[in-house]
């Protein structure tokens, strides 16, 4: 059901939710009372909560940001594929997404000022962390395809627990750059103003595409990278 060609597709097609994402958070200003550590963790975690029981994280492509006494799911169980190994699970680096977005991310496309808006900004974040969050996360699925594509490449180095050959086998450099060029111009076209003239005046996108191709280029990558690498460490178990 998956194939490497089928995960690519699907990584493109998140580009443009995490793009739309942008847009959306970009158009708040930065709201600085959202960020008091009590109001984000309690409107965040109960949030995601409000969804665990409603059976978001029973899907292997969600992985919660605030994995710790998440309550059931009282949906209905739905099958989901069983094409990653269960040690997939494991992998979870939220965390580090977390840190990333709050302290990198967001000062560089939100502008400063106040307009009020915290439960919405508060909103436009957790659906663009989210967003980012999958699309890092689908390195699993991604390195389960290239696993099966090519096991005897992949089984010797992990037995021998040597990540950088790891990264070295499942990176493709001209993937990448296609990828971050893609972005680019994903966000000159969603980004642009459209209007009913021929000539669309200015040239003022609404998210700034070279901040979109830099979060792909020096985060978004190389973090499914090492979701790629942590699960083919594990695929063995
Ligand atoms: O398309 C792939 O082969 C992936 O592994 C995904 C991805 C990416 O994050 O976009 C990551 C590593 C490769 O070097 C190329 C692209």
């Amino acid at each position: 059901e998956y194939t490497l060609d089928s995960a690519r597709e699907c990584l493109a097609r998140q580009e443009d939710t995490i793009i739309f994402g942008l847009i959306e958070r970009g158009r708040l200003p930065f709201n600085a009372p959202t960020y008091n550590y009590t109001f984000l963790t309690f409107l965040l975690r109960d949030s995601e909560a409000i969804q665990a029981k409603a059976g978001r994280y029973t899907n292997p492509e969600e992985n919660p940001f605030f994995p710790e006494n998440l309550p059931p799911s009282v949906v209905p169980h739905y099958p989901f594929s069983e094409f990653l190994h269960p040690a997939a699970a494991l992998i979870n680096i939220n965390k580090d997404i977390w840190k990333l977005y709050f302290h990198e991310l967001l000062p560089m496309f939100v502008a400063s000022g106040d307009d009020g808006n915290y439960a919405q900004t508060a909103a436009a974040d957790l659906s663009l962390l989210q967003a980012i969050s999958r699309r890092i996360h689908y390195g699993k699925f991604v390195a389960e395809a290239k696993f099966r594509e090519s096991p005897q490449c992949y089984k010797p180095l992990i037995r021998a627990k040597d990540r950088e050959a790891l990264m070295k086998l499942l990176t493709s450099e001209s993937v990448e750059k296609m990828v971050v060029k893609r972005v680019k111009k994903k966000a000159m076209v969603f980004g642009q103003e459209v209007t009913l003239d021929r000539d669309v005046k200015g040239k003022k996108y609404k998210v700034d595409p070279s901040v979109v191709s830099l979060l792909y280029q020096k985060w978004i990558i190389p973090l499914t990278k090492i979701v790629e690498v942590e699960y083919l460490l594990r695929r063995l178990h």
